[in-house]
């Protein structure tokens, strides 16, 4: 059994609601109820946590470092674009993670384009909207499954 940590950034508690057109119907309950299910049925334990302020995401990877999460979700929302922050408390607790995004950023405004993170990161999943997350789930649970 592992520890999957999903992380959320600013205005992805307002999926459902939210610029329905770009980032879909479901509601981050619903992606975070899928997800959780998904984990519990590979034996997995999932944990989510959503913030709209950048030292709280922060302080939650680092303590990623003491709690046994054995890889990361994040879509890190607008922080992508501008949070070197961010980036350096993954990189300092060195945890595998995969970065995810419910659009396509690069099909966006230009400065949707630079993510700080997709360097760091094992792998990106965006523009599937929602399954862009199950997607990205998928390939934790291979990666743990593998030795
Ligand atoms: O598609 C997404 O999940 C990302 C979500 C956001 O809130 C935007 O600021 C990003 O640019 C894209």
């Amino acid at each position: 059994m592992a520890k999957i940590l999903v992380l959320h950034g600013p205005n992805l508690n307002l999926l459902g609601e939210r610029e329905p057109g770009i980032y879909g119907h479901a509601t981050l309950d619903q992606i975070n109820a899928g997800l959780q299910a998904r984990a519990a049925a590979a034996g997995h334990e999932l944990s989510d946590f959503q913030s709209n302020a950048e030292h709280e995401l922060v302080d939650r990877v680092q303590a990623a470092r003491r709690d046994g999460t054995a890889f990361i979700l994040i879509n890190p929302a607008a922080f992508t674009h501008t949070s070197v922050a961010l980036r350096d408390a993954l990189a300092a607790v060195a945890l595998p993670f995969i970065e995810v995004h419910l659009s396509n950023p690069h099909a966006r405004e230009p400065f949707r384009a630079h993510s700080y993170f997709s360097s760091l990161a094992l792998g990106v999943v965006c523009g599937f909207g929602a399954d862009s997350y199950g997607y990205a789930l998928e390939a934790a649970l291979k990666r743990l499954s593998t030795p």
